[in-house]
């Protein structure tokens, strides 16, 4: 795909408050992407939080919050500190320069602008927009399953627990192993393994799926799957369907002394993050719970208890 290819179609704001120099904008660059616009701070933040933008164009000068106030809000939200910010402003000083690429800009650009310039830094940063974005997908994704993995799932832990620990909601975990993998690599070899392992975690996916859930392949044949503003009810609901879900794919393990096809065991645990202890405590809860599912006969899900 060429340079101006992968530029094209991003999803622009244009924050000005003056509707001419939107529609301005809006006519150079609304035939290649797609634009939305704000006329203040506050809806500007409002759609950026809605839409996800891929890039937004920012006055400097507006009336009630500048544009400096709304860059320094979205870059004190981790959500939204991503999008690159481009100033577009009539300021023209080094010292304005300076002050917005202090602030978190990428780039600026001077009013009366050239039409030429702005799609041609449009492109630039919508392309490094991509290449970072595909890059931070790599590093937070599981190249065979391609679920999240143990890094990123260590993120959203930490996260989730501050996070929860805010509103005053439970947060649970489940861990899952696959039962007696290595007979299954042993008698099917270690391709059909992967491919077991792809399965099983596209099944999970189908289970807990929606946001903020999270799916993490965790080592080679354990997963966990993180739920916050879960209670244990709702945990065990899903370790349930999790259970079945993978009984359903009725993938063959004649080695197995639990069960014909591949079975998991799971270990939920739930919590309420207080302030005492931290999110480790989730996990080793979690991991005790699956130590005695496999105890118990594999096949099956265990509930540790824990207080908050
Ligand atoms: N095919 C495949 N196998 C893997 C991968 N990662 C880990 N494994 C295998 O998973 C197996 C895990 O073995 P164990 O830890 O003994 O667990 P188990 O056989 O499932 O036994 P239980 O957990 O007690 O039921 C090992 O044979 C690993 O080689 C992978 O990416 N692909």
């Amino acid at each position: 795909m060429s340079w101006t290819d992968q530029a094209r179609n991003g999803r622009l704001l244009i924050v000005d408050d003056a509707m001419e120099n939107i529609q301005i904008l809006n006519h150079v660059l609304g035939e290649e992407h797609e634009v939305l616009f704000a006329m203040n701070g506050e809806k500007a933040l409002e759609l950026a939080r809605e839409q996800r933008p891929d890039l937004i164009l920012l006055d400097a000068v507006m009336p009630g919050m500048d544009g400096y106030e709304v860059c320094a809000a979205l870059h004190a939200a981790a959500e939204l500190r991503d999008i690159p910010i481009i100033f577009v402003t009539a300021l023209t000083t080094p010292e304005d320069e300076t002050r917005a690429l202090e602030s978190g800009a990428v780039d600026f650009i001077t009013k009366p602008f050239n039409v030429a310039v702005v799609r041609a830094r449009v492109r630039t940063h919508l392309t490094l927009k991509r290449q970072s974005d595909a890059l931070r997908e790599l590093t937070l994704t599981d190249p065979l399953t391609g679920v999240a993995n143990r890094r990123s799932f260590n993120d959203a832990i930490e996260n989730e627990w501050r996070r929860c620990g805010r509103s005053r909601s439970q947060l649970s975990l489940i861990m899952i192993d696959i039962d007696h993998f290595k007979l299954y690599n042993d008698a099917y070899g270690h391709q059909a393994g992967d491919a077991c392992l792809k399965q099983v975690a596209h099944a999970m996916l189908h289970c807990a799926g929606r946001l903020p859930d999270l799916v993490a392949r965790y080592g080679g044949e354990e997963f966990v799957v993180l739920l916050p503003q879960v209670d244990q009810q709702g945990a065990e609901t899903v370790a349930q369907r999790i259970l079945e879900a993978v009984a359903g794919l009725a993938i063959p393990h004649r080695m197995s002394p639990v069960s014909d096809a591949v079975s998991v065991s799971l270990g939920v645990a739930t919590v309420l993050p207080g302030e005492h202890g931290d999110a480790h405590q989730l996990v080793r809860a979690a991991d005790q719970a699956l130590y005695q599912a496999k105890a118990g006969g594999r096949n099956r899900y265990c509930v540790a208890r824990l207080a908050g």
